[in-house]
């Protein structure tokens, strides 16, 4: 079990992240929702280490994260980022290999078992057509896949994603929420996941996945639990100031719908 106790975080003297505590077990997914700039990808970059926390700490099994090896942490946890373009022409096999880095020193490179384990990888995201292609030539969806492909290849526990369907088209975004939900339920995958879309936290629990989401706003988390307790009309506006609506289908599933209305509307 992966748990953040007590932590907090400063960028010099501004404090974007207060005593946020949550627990993650192995094969669940955790969403991380919250309005631009509450600090979901600083709290991300928190758990991967690239920015030391000011309070608190992080264990996983007991041990602190704070005192593995940087190799260590690489192997428990792999990124996958938002889609943001990339200049360096390496083609999708290379790209997928970099994943394999922390099972190398700095002077050995990829053998013949990395490039099956990555091509196994590219397989999983139905990109391995794709391997000799430039990565700079690929659609934003399809970096997308080859990125998780990258994280897959990493041999990871915990896949930690920033807003990874954020340049996805409808479909694409479907493939990805699928292929999220079987590295779940079929890998024992643990995920962290930030979202700007609630409904993603309503699908996995409606697909019956052990599935979790944090709401954070104001530096502070301000409701955690199932998608279907925390994810109230009430709870939306009070973090988004957005009007919305539950809406119910075939027998219990849920959906949440924008209804218009904003935090200056409300009567
Ligand atoms: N390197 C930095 N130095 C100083 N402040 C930063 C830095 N990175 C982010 N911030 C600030 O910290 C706050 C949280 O940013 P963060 O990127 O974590 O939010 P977010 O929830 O991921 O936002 P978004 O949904 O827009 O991606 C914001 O106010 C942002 O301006």
């Amino acid at each position: 079990m992966l748990i953040i106790d007590n932590i907090s975080f400063s960028y010099e003297d501004k404090e974007v992240l207060e005593n946020i505590s949550f627990a993650v077990k192995k094969g669940q997914l955790l969403s991380i929702i919250g309005p631009n700039g509450c600090g979901k990808t600083t709290l991300i970059n928190c758990i991967l280490g690239v920015n030391r926390i000011t309070r608190g700490s992080m264990t996983h099994r007991g041990r602190e994260l704070d005192k593995m090896s940087a190799r260590e942490r690489a192997k428990l946890f792999s990124y996958v980022p938002q889609e943001k373009g990339h200049i360096f022409p390496y083609t999708v096999l290379e790209i997928v290999l970099m994943g394999r880095t922390p099972y190398h020193s700095i002077f050995s490179s990829p053998n013949g078992r990395d490039t099956d384990i990555a091509m196994e990888a590219l397989e999983m995201v139905g990109m391995e057509g794709f391997r000799d292609k430039l990565f700079t030539k690929l659609s934003g969806g399809e970096r997308q896949l080859v990125v998780l492909a990258r994280s897959l290849a990493q041999e990871s526990d915990i896949i930690l994603m920033d807003e990874p369907t954020a340049s996805l088209d409808y479909k694409n975004e479907i493939m990805f929420l699928e292929m999220v939900k079987s590295l779940c339920l079929n890998k024992n995958k643990t995920i962290i996941m930030s979202t700007h879309f609630p409904n993603h936290s309503f699908y996995f629990e409606n697909h019956n996945l052990d599935t979790r989401v944090i709401m954070l706003a104001d530096r502070k988390i301000k409701y955690q639990g199932l998608p279907s307790v925390v994810l109230t009309e009430d709870n939306v506006y009070n973090i988004y100031g957005v009007k919305s609506r539950i809406l119910t289908y075939d027998g219990n599933k849920k959906h949440i719908v924008p209804i218009g209305g904003t935090e200056n509307e409300k009567e």
